[in-house]
């Protein structure tokens, strides 16, 4: 399947190393350490389109998302929305910074730490649609551009949710008007960070299926972070797979959940006891099996991340970084292993 909708937001080689702060004995070395958080990460969220980025606990995720949203400085690489760079200096609260963030939204794991306890679902709403110039003129404007927006997140009708505050509403009723409040901006990319982990289990899909509705409603970019690769499979168009600090697969998430490559993503959708559910997380389940932790990223392996925990490993796979290889049953799917250079051949 070719892929033909307008990318919206592109990464290449986005790249973030975290200082370790010196302790001790350390003082007096001259080596600074560097947490290898994100390496050499390439990505693309297309219109209308759901990427999931899917990994166990520690390998990058959020940071790519922080990064995405430029609330992170980057040690390297390039960030494209529509194709123009958005450069490293852009300064937080600068009129491009505010103009870039309009159009690339966040939504966090938890929605009770990211809403204000002391003000109410009205508050919340209007200071996002008056900080993006949304708000309208007068009263009866405004009224109608909240409505509008608890319409979107199915908070109906509005007037039974405006003046609540957040310890009111159940853990997927805030989570919505953090959602409403992203679209306050009418954003064209949503970075969603775990949207749905922190909630009940008999919620979730609730909550996913709304994104699911807004994506084909506004037409929106999303990247959906997982530690779950069944619901990766569930929700997302396409799904990327990253490994400390590392993208090690990507493809439709058809194929890449169900016919999975890179040994690493075969662990992951082997932990997942039932590929249908939604509901649970991959996170621990590996170390559960008994195939060793993910590595230091302060002091990552040569060659491919993986290698000490991976059963195929290959003398190569010590010391030399695989690159991407197509895989070969899908015109998208790639895998950065060397058990597939043979395939690109
Ligand atoms: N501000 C920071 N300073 C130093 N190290 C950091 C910082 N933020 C993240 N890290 C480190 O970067 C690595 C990647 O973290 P990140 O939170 O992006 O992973 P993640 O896959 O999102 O994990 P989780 O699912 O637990 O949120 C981890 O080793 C983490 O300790």
């Amino acid at each position: 399947m070719t892929v033909t909708t307008e990318v919206v937001l592109a990464a290449e080689g986005l790249t973030k190393h975290f200082p370790v702060r010196k302790r001790g004995r350390e003082l007096l070395s001259r080596t600074n350490h560097v947490v290898h958080a994100v390496d050499d990460v390439d990505l693309v969220l297309r219109r209308g389109w759901v990427t999931a980025l899917v990994g166990e606990s520690g390998s990058g995720k959020s940071t790519v998302a922080r990064l995405l949203a430029q609330l992170y400085p980057r040690t390297s690489g390039d960030i494209r929305l529509h194709g123009e760079s958005a450069a490293v200096s852009t300064a937080r609260g600068g009129r491009r910074f505010r103009e870039y963030s309009r159009k690339v939204q966040m939504i966090f794991q938890d929605p009770f730490a990211s809403l204000n306890p002391v003000h109410t679902v009205r508050y919340h709403l209007t200071r996002a649609l008056r900080i993006h110039g949304r708000a309208g003129k007068g009263k009866q404007e405004l009224h109608s551009a909240l409505a509008e927006l608890l319409g979107r997140v199915q908070l109906t009708p509005a007037e039974s949710y405006l003046d609540k505050y957040p310890h009111e509403l159940s853990g997927g009723q805030r989570q919505r008007v953090a959602i409403a409040r992203a679209l306050a901006a009418d954003p064209e990319a949503l970075l969603a960070d775990e949207p749905v982990s922190m909630l009940d289990v008999s919620i979730r899909l609730g909550v996913l299926n709304l994104l699911r509705n807004l994506k084909e409603r506004l037409n929106l970019a999303i990247l959906y972070i997982t530690h779950d690769i069944a619901s990766a499979r569930y929700f997302a168009d396409d799904t990327l797979v990253m490994y400390a600090g590392r993208m090690v697969e990507g493809g439709d998430s058809e194929t890449v959940t169900q016919h999975p490559a890179h040994p690493y993503t075969r662990l992951l959708v082997d932990s997942a006891p039932d590929p249908d559910r939604i509901t649970g997380s991959a996170q621990g389940l590996v170390q559960e099996e008994g195939v060793g932790e993910p590595p230091s990223l302060i002091t990552p392996p040569d060659g491919c991340r993986f290698h000490p925990r991976c059963p195929f490993v290959m003398d190569k796979c010590r010391t030399a970084l695989p690159p991407r290889f197509d895989v070969g049953d899908t015109e998208t799917h790639w895998a950065a292993c060397w058990l597939f250079e043979e395939a690109k051949a």
